[in-house]
C-alpha cells in the first residue's frame, strides 16, 4: 500500500464529498436491509393467520403496513444508492483528472533523455491504463468496500438477535467464496494484462504499418505484413479465449456458493424451527434474503483485494515516472529578460546513452544580433550546438554563456521563450495551417500570419488550397511537401519574433530559388536578432557574420564569406562545387 499513499492528498482534497459520500452508503445499505426482516415478518403473519392467532383485520392491517414500509425502504434505499454511485464514483472520476494532469505535467517538465529511454507506448499505457486501474481503487474499491462493511455490519446484528446458531451455519461458505474469487479475480486479472500486452503488440504493429504504408505498397510487402497481422492477431484471439474461460467460471461458481449457503439455511433452519429452536417460519424466508444479499459483498472482498493489488501496481508504475526529476532544473525562479549574445568556450560535449563525443572544443563569440553559419559533413555536431543553446542538455563546466552568464544561471523559461526555433524535421500539429503557425505566438492576429507565411515564402502555396489558412494538416487532413512543412515550420519561427533564432539545416528541402526568397527576407527580419543557420549550403551561410565549419565534432574553419572562400579547405572545395552545380 506504500505506493498508493501518493494518493491521499487527493482524499484529502475531496474529503467532504467521500464522508458524505460513505455516510449514504451507509444509510443505503441500512434501509436496504429492511427488506428480508419485513419479508419475514410478513410470512409471519401470514402464518399466525393460518394458525388462526390473528383476526382477519389484524392481519389485512399488518400486511399492508409491511408491504408500504417495504415498498418505501426499496425507494430510499434506490435513492441513496444512486447518491452513492454519485458521490465516490464521481469522486474517483476527478481525482483520475487530477491524477492524469499531474503526469502529464510532470512529462512536460522532463528532459529529452527521459524519452529517450522509454517508449511513447509507455508513457501512454501510464497516464491511461494505469491511472484507470488506480481509479478503480479510488472509486469502486472504496465505495464497495464501504458497502461490504455496512451491510455485514448491520446484517449480522440483525442475524444473530434473531436466530445466533443458524447465523454461524449461514456464514460458514462466505469466506470459502471470499478466497475462491479472489483467486480467480487474480487469474483473470494476470490474463486481462496478458491480453492488454497482446493487444498493444497487436495495435503498435498495425499503426507503424499505416505509418509506412506508402513504402509497404511500394516494396509490395503486403502479403508479408498480412501474414505477420494474422500471426499476431491468433496469438491475440487465443489468449482471449484463455481469460474468456477463467472469467465463465466467475458467476458459476457464485451461483454454487449462494446455493450451497440456502441449502444450509432451508435445511439447518427448517430443522431448528421443527425442534422449536427457532419460533417464527418467517426467519427462514428472512435468512434467505440476508444470504442473497450477503454473497455478492462477500464475493466483493476477493474482488476488491485483486483491485487494490492492481492498483498499487499501477501506482507504483506511475510514482516511478513522478519521482524522475528532470536533468534540466531551472534554478532561478525570477525571469531573466535575455539580449542574446552567444558565447561557447572551449565546449565538449558527449552525449550519455550513445557515448558519442558530439563536440570537441568548441569556441565562437556571437554578438547580440549577428548571425553565425554552421556548416559541415553529417554526425559532425552541428544540431548539437543548437541543441546546447536552448539548454536541451547540460553541459559540465558552465562554458555556455548567454549574455556572458553561464546558460544555467538564467531562467529556463525565459531563456526558451526568447528562442524561435526550426528543426530540422519540421514537426507539424494535426491541426489548421494558421493555427501550427500561431503555435509560435498564441495571440497573433490573422494579419500577423498572413506576413510570417509571406516571409516564409509559403502564403502563395497556402491560399492555393481550397479551405486556405484553415486546412487541416496531418492524419486527417492533407499532406504537405517537405518544402512546404520547412516554410510553415520557419513561419512558427519568425511570428514569435523572438530575440535568438535557430536553423538547423531547414532549408534542405526547398529549391535554391525559393531559399534564395526566404534568405532575403530573413536578412531583414533577423537584422537584429542573433541568428544561428545550420546548413550544408553555401548559399545559406554566405551573408552571415561568421561561419564556423566542423568536423567529427571540431571547429577545423572559421571565418566569413570573404575570408573562407580564399583560403583552401571545406569551404572553400563546397562553394566550388555548388557554384559549379548551380552553372550546370
Ligand atoms: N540525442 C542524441 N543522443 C545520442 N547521440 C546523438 C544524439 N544526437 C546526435 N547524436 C550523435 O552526435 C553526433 C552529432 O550529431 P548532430 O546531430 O549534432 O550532427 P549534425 O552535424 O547536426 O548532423 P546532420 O547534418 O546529419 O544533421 C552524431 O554522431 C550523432 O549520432
Amino acid at each position: 500500500m506504500k505506493a498508493l499513499k501518493h494518493l491521499n492528498k487527493y482524499f484529502y482534497k475531496y474529503r467532504y464529498q467521500l464522508i458524505i459520500g460513505i455516510l449514504i452508503t451507509i444509510i443505503s445499505r441500512v434501509f436496504a436491509l429492511f427488506t428480508p426482516r419485513l419479508v419475514g415478518a410478513s410470512i409471519n403473519i401470514i402464518s399466525d393467520r393460518l394458525d388462526g392467532k390473528v383476526t382477519d383485520a389484524v392481519f389485512r392491517a399488518e400486511l399492508m403496513t409491511n408491504i408500504l414500509y417495504l415498498i418505501g425502504a426499496a425507494v430510499i434505499a434506490g435513492i441513496f444508492t444512486f447518491l452513492m454511485r454519485q458521490t465516490i464514483i464521481n469522486v474517483s472520476r476527478y481525482i483520475e483528472y487530477d491524477l492524469k494532469n499531474e503526469i502529464y505535467q510532470h512529462y512536460q517538465i522532463l528532459s529529452l533523455n527521459f524519452y529517450k529511454s522509454n517508449r511513447t507506448g509507455d508513457l501512454m499505457n501510464r497516464i491511461s491504463e494505469d491511472v484507470g486501474k488506480v481509479r478503480m481503487y479510488v472509486g469502486p474499491a472504496i465505495m464497495y468496500t464501504m458497502n461490504t462493511i455496512t451491510l455485514f455490519t448491520v446484517a449480522i446484528i440483525y442475524m444473530v438477535s434473531t436466530a445466533p446458531k443458524l447465523t454461524l451455519y449461514t456464514l460458514l461458505p462466505l469466506p470459502i467464496l471470499s478466497f475462491a474469487i479472489y483467486k480467480l479475480s487474480r487469474l483473470i486479472n494476470n490474463r486481462s494484462t496478458i491480453v492488454q500486452q497482446s493487444l498493444s503488440t497487436l495495435s503498435a504493429y498495425t499503426q507503424e504499418n499505416f505509418s509506412g504504408i506508402s513504402i509497404i505498397k511500394s516494396y509490395g510487402i503486403e502479403p508479408l505484413t498480412n501474414s505477420e497481422f494474422d500471426r499476431l492477431s491468433a496469438e491475440n484471439r487465443q489468449k482471449q479465449i484463455n481469460l474468456t474461460k477463467v472469467q465463465a467460471l466467475f458467476f458459476p461458481m457464485m451461483i454454487l456458493l449462494i446455493g450451497v449457503s440456502n441449502l444450509i439455511v432451508v435445511y439447518v433452519g427448517g430443522m431448528q424451527y421443527i425442534n422449536g429452536e427457532i419460533e417464527d417460519i418467517g426467519t427462514i424466508a428472512e435468512f434467505i434474503m440476508y444470504v442473497n444479499m450477503l454473497t455478492w459483498p462477500v464475493a466483493m472482498i476477493g474482488w476488491i483485494t485483486s483491485l487494490v493489488q492492481q492498483a498499487e501496481a499501477s501506482q507504483e508504475r506511475i510514482n516511478e515516472f513522478l519521482d524522475t526529476q528532470p536533468e534540466i532544473q531551472n534554478k532561478i525562479n525570477e525571469p531573466t529578460p535575455i539580449k542574446g549574445d552567444i558565447e561557447f568556450k572551449n565546449v565538449s560535449f558527449t552525449y550519455d546513452d550513445t557515448n558519442i563525443e558530439a563536440l570537441k572544443d568548441v569556441s565562437f563569440k556571437l554578438k547580440s544580433g549577428e548571425t553565425l553559419a554552421i556548416l559541415g559533413k553529417t554526425g559532425s555536431g552541428k544540431s548539437t550546438i543548437l541543441d546546447l543553446i536552448g539548454r536541451l542538455y547540460d553541459v559540465d563546466n558552465n562554458s555556455v554563456l548567454v549574455d556572458n552568464k553561464p546558460i544555467s544561471e538564467l531562467n529556463l523559461y525565459s531563456l526558451r521563450e526568447s528562442i524561435g526555433y526550426v528543426p530540422q524535421d519540421a514537426f507539424l500539429f494535426s491541426d489548421t495551417i494558421k493555427n501550427n503557425i500561431k503555435f509560435g505566438k498564441e495571440d497573433a492576429t490573422d494579419e500577423e500570419v498572413f506576413e510570417a507565411a509571406k516571409n516564409a515564402k509559403v502564403h502563395n502555396n497556402i491560399i492555393g488550397f481550397n479551405k486556405g489558412y484553415d486546412t487541416i494538416l496531418g492524419e486527417r487532413g492533407i499532406t504537405l511537401s517537405g518544402g512546404q512543412k520547412q516554410r510553415v515550420s520557419i513561419a512558427r519561427a519568425i511570428i514569435k519574433k523572438p530575440d535568438i533564432l535557430l536553423f538547423d539545416d531547414c532549408l534542405s528541402a526547398v529549391d535554391t530559388e525559393t531559399e534564395e526568397k526566404i534568405l532575403k527576407n530573413l536578412v531583414k527580419l533577423t537584422k537584429d536578432k542573433t541568428t544561428v543557420i545550420v546548413s550544408h549550403r553555401v548559399s545559406s551561410a554566405k551573408n552571415a557574420d561568421q561561419i564556423i565549419i566542423l568536423d567529427d565534432g571540431k571547429v577545423i574553419q572559421s571565418g566569413n564569406h570573404e575570408s573562407l572562400i580564399n583560403t583552401d579547405g571545406y569551404y572553400k572545395e563546397l562553394y566550388t562545387k555548388q557554384l559549379s552545380e548551380k552553372e550546370m
